[in-house]
């Protein structure tokens, strides 16, 4: 939240200077504050442990949150049952003609398909597109980036020699950037997956700003130059254990996916390992509530 000072009062210009975020009192008096109303299209198979994973950052906020779970009609869900769905979920006809402050749009296992292979792909973009109009800022997450980064602005992504699995350093490139105040110069965070976006399409565009990256797993985080798309190429959302799940299925499943990098402690998968990058994920969560959905949403919409 913002810190609220006199308008004259010299420590004001310094922590401008310093991107502290500071109201002066004539703003402050007439700012309204109301519930924020957050959408989130869930593309995850096992939508239970995704819900609970956001939900733990989303709930870390003074404000009240009320969120709405989207579904698609395009495509039947085998790992989530029809009563969860039906009990919790709304579809695009249900939410299309009302607007909301914020968007999540959550990974997907479809990456190694073409875009136009996803049987979802044209209900996706019909609602992508709608949220360029009806959400304030929308966070797209893993294959959820990537159908962002191809939909709104043409880049496109390709299959890595060998999955990009692990816990990974990140560079803060922007420390100015809202997204990323508070971050400290270096931090970690999960990847896991098999492709890759076009990195030079992505700087080609002026749009567009990369805030955080990792010498090893490429861009982390990307962003609309007026903070309405938030791109995010990792998990940073994903518990302590995900990924030594994924690498177990794998495994069991007679898949050769490699050892998560850097992630079990000393490399043996027996051990536990642990969460190092639940502070800075929940310190991007608190960023985009607080400047790219609360101070920049309308208090009525039109
Ligand atoms: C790059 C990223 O965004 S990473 C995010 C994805 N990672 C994860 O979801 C991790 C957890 N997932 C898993 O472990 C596995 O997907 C499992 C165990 C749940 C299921 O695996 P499998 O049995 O091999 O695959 P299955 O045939 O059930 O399909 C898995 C999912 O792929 C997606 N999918 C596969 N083919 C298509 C397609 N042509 N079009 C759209 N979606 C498809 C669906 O989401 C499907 O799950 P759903 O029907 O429940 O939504
Ligand atoms: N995170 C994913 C990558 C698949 O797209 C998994 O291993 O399940």
């Amino acid at each position: 939240m913002p810190i609220r000072i006199p308008e004259q009062l010299p420590a004001k210009e310094i922590l401008e200077q310093e991107n502290i975020f500071v109201m002066d009192e004539e703003r402050a008096t007439k700012q309204e504050i109301r519930p924020l109303n957050i959408l989130i299209l869930n593309l995850m198979p096992e939508k239970e442990k995704t819900e609970a994973q956001l939900l733990r950052f989303l709930g870390n906020t003074p404000i009240q949150v009320n969120i709405s779970f989207l579904r698609l009609s395009t495509h039947e869900s085998k790992n989530t049952s029809k009563f969860h769905l039906d009990q919790f979920y709304k579809s695009f006809d249900d939410i299309r003609t009302k607007r909301f402050d914020g968007m999540i749009i959550t990974g997907a296992p479809v990456e190694k398909l073409k875009f136009s292979d996803v049987n979802y792909w044209e209900e996706l973009q019909s609602i992508m597109d709608w949220s360029s109009k009806n959400v304030t800022s929308t966070l797209h997450i893993c294959w959820g980036a990537q159908a962002a980064l191809y939909h709104h602005y043409g880049i496109g992504k390709y299959e890595l020699p060998e999955k990009c699995f692990g816990i990974y350093r990140h560079e803060v490139l922007e420390p100015k950037e809202n997204l990323v105040r508070g971050f400290d110069d270096y931090f970690m965070a999960p990847h896991s997956r098999y492709t890759d976006i076009d990195y030079q399409k992505l700087i080609s565009i002026a749009e567009l700003k990369i805030l955080a990256q990792s010498d090893q797993a490429g861009v982390l985080i990307a962003a609309s130059s007026d903070g309405k798309r938030i791109m995010v190429t990792g998990h940073f959302e994903y518990d302590a254990e995900t990924l030594g799940d994924e690498y177990r299925r794998d495994r069991e499943r007679g898949v050769d996916t490699q050892l998560p990098e850097n992630y079990f402690p000393d490399d043996d998968p027996s051990k536990v390992p642990l969460h190092r990058w639940k502070s800075h994920c929940s310190l991007m969560f608190s960023n985009w509530l607080n400047y790219y959905v609360y101070q920049s949403t309308p208090y009525e919409w039109d």
